[in-house]
């Protein structure tokens, strides 16, 4: 059943009946052309897999800054992985109140890809202070994005395609994972630069085709709905939900990448949030799908927090056209290891 929460803006869709599937899908596709956003529960994840995650990763962000770096990102070169500290990711030009642990797919030094020093591909900097945090965390990976091909497949028959259209035409069964962990500290005083207000996370929207994302309890989550901004406050035993620019892209704007933010954190608490994101493969150039509802107004630039048109044709792969993006979010990086 659909319950509301959150403002009664954000529907809550359980995906657990497989006797319902015809039903769910009709959900999915209501939410995903109102706001882009929902929660999914009965997803199937042991709640003892996700605390183990927010423990240890809260165990690991306790550590000093300097104990941290030893797993910064420059160490792992092209692969993009890592830590990085408060303020070292840029949105929309501005540094964002987080820091961070990056992480993917983990590929080992032999992998061909990795031979052929393909960005984005690699091994994990996995923390040793918890001798279980690695195996937590790829417990935790593998979980979610099985979750991610049942979302797709739900995706596609929310759209009257074949339950395999994501799979045989953009994912290939090897979508491309990035996986984070945030820690958003809490600060007593909003911070400001220039006079303007920072960000635990500044607006934006997620470049992939789906991200799933597990949030602690203290929240600061919000999205920019059709009425305005809206809050996406923890729901225990969810996942918040939320389609990337390369699904408004293939649909023609029929289901929008919906842009979102994080509060400065002044809980008293540091937030925790893990968010997945299940792109297309890596190799794939990303096309339209035929004969969906056409949409009025799909070029939504002016109003965009990036001005930026995804209904252009774009002739390159999709790894092409995310690397152009990741420069932007750490410019550095990109000098040094592009
Ligand atoms: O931390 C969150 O709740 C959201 C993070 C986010 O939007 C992102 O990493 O793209
Ligand atoms: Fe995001």
């Amino acid at each position: 059943m659909t319950d509301k929460y959150s403002d009664g803006k954000l529907p809550v869709i359980d995906i657990s009946d497989l006797n319902r599937e015809q039903e769910i899908a009709k959900e999915i596709s209501t939410a995903c052309k109102e706001n882009g956003f929902f929660y999914i529960k009965g997803h199937g994840i042991d709640q003892s897999l996700l605390d183990s995650l927010e423990n240890k990763s809260r165990d690991f962000f306790s550590h000093p800054e300097a104990e941290k770096m030893q797993w910064r990102m420059e160490l792992a070169k092209q692969a993009w992985r890592g830590y990085f500290p408060l303020c070292g990711e840029l949105t929309s030009n501005l540094p964002d109140w987080k820091e961070g642990l990056y992480l993917g797919t983990e590929l080992d030094d032999s992998h061909p890809l990795v031979q052929k020093k393909t960005p984005l591909h690699g091994r994990n900097l996995f923390p040793d202070f918890d001798k279980e945090f690695k195996s937590t965390i790829l417990n935790y990976i593998e979980s979610t994005t099985k979750l991610g091909h049942r979302l797709m497949e739900l995706i596609a028959l929310s759209l009257q395609l074949p339950r395999d259209y994501f799979q045989s035409k953009l994912t290939l069964g090897d979508p491309l994972i990035l996986f984070r962990l945030f820690n958003y500290p809490s600060q007593p005083e909003p911070q400001t630069k220039d006079g303007k207000p920072l960000w635990g996370v500044g607006e934006h929207t997620d470049y992939g085709l789906l991200t799933i994302l597990y949030q602690d309890t203290i929240g600061g989550l919000e999205v920019k709905s059709r009425g305005g901004w809206i809050n996406a406050p923890p729901v225990p035993n969810t996942f918040v939900i939320n389609i990337g620019d390369m699904l408004d892209r293939m649909t023609g704007g029929l289901y929008r990448s919906t842009p979102h933010r994080v509060r400065l954190n002044t809980s008293g608490t540091d937030r925790l949030s893990f968010p997945l994101f299940y792109d297309p493969n890596f190799f794939v150039s990303v096309k339209p799908i035929e004969n969906l509802e056409p949409v009025e107004n799909q070029d939504d630039s002016a109003t965009r927090w990036d001005n930026f048109n995804l209904h252009k044709p774009f002739e390159g792969t999709y790894g092409d056209y995310l690397l152009n993006k990741i420069g932007k979010v750490f410019p550095q990086l990109k000098d040094d290891v592009l």
